[in-house]
């Protein structure tokens, strides 16, 4: 059988595209995969799947290897190997607020989608707040009065610049990561360790 990757779809996807592009292995059948959600190559069978189920798939071993944010992991701690980061899907974490906002004097209200992080972010500080958990557009939570501040990914920092909220810290980076399951890495070594060091000669050379 041939190697299982699990690809975390959406961003990611474009951005994984170009990465495998640069290693020596067919890549047709992914750029033309339309709106199908599994793509046999003639080395691979790759699945697409959001972030926290590519971890699932993994730690489940239905994937041998995945393609995940870093943020993803941090927030999720899933039982995989974390093997080396990617030279795509770079961002940050960051805590946000409308531009001038000054905090409250009470328990301050956080948004976020990434609650562990926020939660491990504040505990460090050795501060007590209230973490509201949103799916997206988080961004909205400051300007509309749910919330005092987000804590949310930040690349180029034009959603918050558009939505009139700045950066108060910055405080995390990020990259894609490959991961593999444990146990089929161990089964299935002399099948996935040529894979994987293919995937780290890229990802050094790029
Ligand atoms: N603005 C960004 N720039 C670069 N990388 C990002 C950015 N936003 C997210 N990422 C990275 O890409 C991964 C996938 O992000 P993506 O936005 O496609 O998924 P998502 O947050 O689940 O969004 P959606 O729910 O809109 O599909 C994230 O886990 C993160 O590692
Ligand atoms: O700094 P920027 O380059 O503007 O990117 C940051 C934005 O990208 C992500 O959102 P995404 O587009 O994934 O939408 P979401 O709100 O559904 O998470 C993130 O949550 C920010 O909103």
């Amino acid at each position: 059988m041939k190697p299982v990757i699990a690809l975390t779809k959406g961003r990611l996807e474009k951005q994984f595209l170009n990465f495998f592009e640069t290693l020596d292995y067919e890549t047709e059948p992914l750029v033309n995969k339309g709106r199908k959600l599994q793509v046999e190559t003639e080395q691979f069978s790759f699945f697409f799947a959001k972030g926290p189920d590519v971890t699932t798939y993994v730690e489940n071993g239905i994937a041998d290897l995945g393609v995940v944010g870093g943020d993803i992991l941090l927030e999720h701690e899933p039982d995989v190997f974390n093997l080396f980061p990617l030279p795509f899907g770079k961002c940050r974490m960051a805590l946000a607020t409308k531009a001038g906002y000054e905090w409250p004097d009470h328990k301050k209200r956080i948004a976020s989608t990434f609650t562990n992080i926020t939660n491990e972010y504040y505990r460090e500080k050795g501060e007590s707040v209230d973490i509201i958990k949103l799916e997206g557009s988080v961004e909205l939570a400051p300007i509309l009065g749910l919330a005092d501040g987000i804590v949310d990914i930040v690349e180029t920092g034009t959603t918050l610049k558009e939505n009139g909220l700045v950066v108060q810290d910055e405080f995390l980076s990020f990259s894609a990561r490959l991961i593999a399951n444990r146990s089929n890495l161990k089964i299935k070594r002399n099948q996935l360790v040529p894979v994987i060091e293919s995937f780290k000669k890229g990802a050094n050379q790029a």
